[in-house]
């Protein structure tokens, strides 16, 4: 008997219902939504499987995994309804997430082909499929992979990054903080973009995140501090959406939405492999000059956003 769509119920991480699409298949369920693109697929990497074997009448079992499915197909419908991009190549390429990778993995990542996520080892991380934004970054990689394909390294790569963590606040779109569901260390978050030295990456030797170029951390770790001057852009989008003073220099923000547009019109139309943060700064101009017109307040906004991080 063939396989057929059926809405499916389960647990997150944190024990909150979830509801999402599945498939009845010989007898059990399988985390595979057909109705998203070429479908949207999670399975648990300990057993290479996406049927939930304790799935009873419709119900699943796996917090990570059910977290993970949800991420996905919320990220998905983000991209399609709001730029009308279908999936991360834009022509329906299958979203897969693999949970329960590694052993108490501290990690969440996108390999070029699909979402991997640990189960945290309970100090600093939950389970890293428990967050919304997680998901959301991991995809967001996907897409930036198939746009401008920012080289991941030095000033590219913390575009990247940065782009990560911006879609990621646009999906989980309650906050400007990056992780804040899954920090077990007490931390409120990975990463803020509304106030980036709030946080301390303990990756870098600097010990905080720069919210300024002359801040800038110059050096190998982190691929060049990839997570790292990442909040210097995340602070630029920041401003440009909610506005406020930085170093003296006041933005009227203009909102989520225009900026999310003018972002992802950077992105896919003017970013290329080897962008650095000025490059940034200009496809964002440019983009903004495209959408809302060169004496619009959101072309003021992202100049003076960028003005106010010291990129020019
Ligand atoms: C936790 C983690 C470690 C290393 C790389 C990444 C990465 O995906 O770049 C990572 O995931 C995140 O940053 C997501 C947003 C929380
Ligand atoms: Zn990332």
């Amino acid at each position: 008997n063939a396989a057929h769509d059926v809405t499916a119920f389960g647990k997150g991480v944190f024990g909150d219902k979830r509801k999402f699409e599945a498939q009845a298949y010989e007898g059990k369920f399988r985390l595979f939504d057909a109705t998203r693109g070429d479908g949207v697929v999670t399975y648990d990497n300990t057993t290479g499987t996406n049927v939930d074997v304790l799935s009873i009448n419709k119900m699943f079992k796996d917090g990570a995994a059910v977290d993970a499915h949800v991420n996905a197909e919320k990220t998905y419908d983000y991209f399609k309804e709001t730029f009308g991009r279908d999936s991360v190549d834009d022509n329906g390429q299958q979203l897969i997430s693999a949970v329960h990778v590694g052993e108490n993995w501290n990690n969440a990542s996108w390999n070029g082909r699909q979402m991997s996520y640990g189960d945290g080892d309970g100090e600093r991380f939950y389970p890293l499929a428990g967050g919304l934004d997680v998901g959301a970054h991991e995809m967001s990689h996907g897409v930036v992979q198939h746009t401008a394909g920012l080289i991941y390294r030095n000033e590219s790569g913390a575009l990247n990054e940065s782009y990560a963590d911006i879609f990621g606040a646009m999906v989980d779109r309650d906050d400007w903080l990056i992780g804040e569901d899954i920090m077990a260390d007490g931390s409120i978050a990975l990463r803020s973009l509304e106030d980036p030295s709030v946080i301390v990456d303990e990756r870098t030797e600097s010990g905080y995140s720069p919210d300024h170029w002359s801040k800038r951390y110059i050096g190998n770790l982190d691929n060049g501090g990839v997570h790292i001057n990442s909040s210097i852009n995340n602070k630029a989008a920041y401003l440009v959406s909610e506005g406020g003073e930085h170093y003296g220099i006041a933005v009227s923000g203009v909102g989520r939405e225009a900026t999310e547009q003018i972002y992802y019109r950077a992105l896919s139309f003017y970013l290329t492999r080897n962008s650095d943060f000025s490059m940034m700064r200009q496809a964002a101009i440019q983009a903004a000059t495209d959408l809302y017109g060169s004496n619009s307040a959101e072309v003021q906004a992202v100049t003076q956003a960028y003005n106010a991080v010291g990129v020019y």
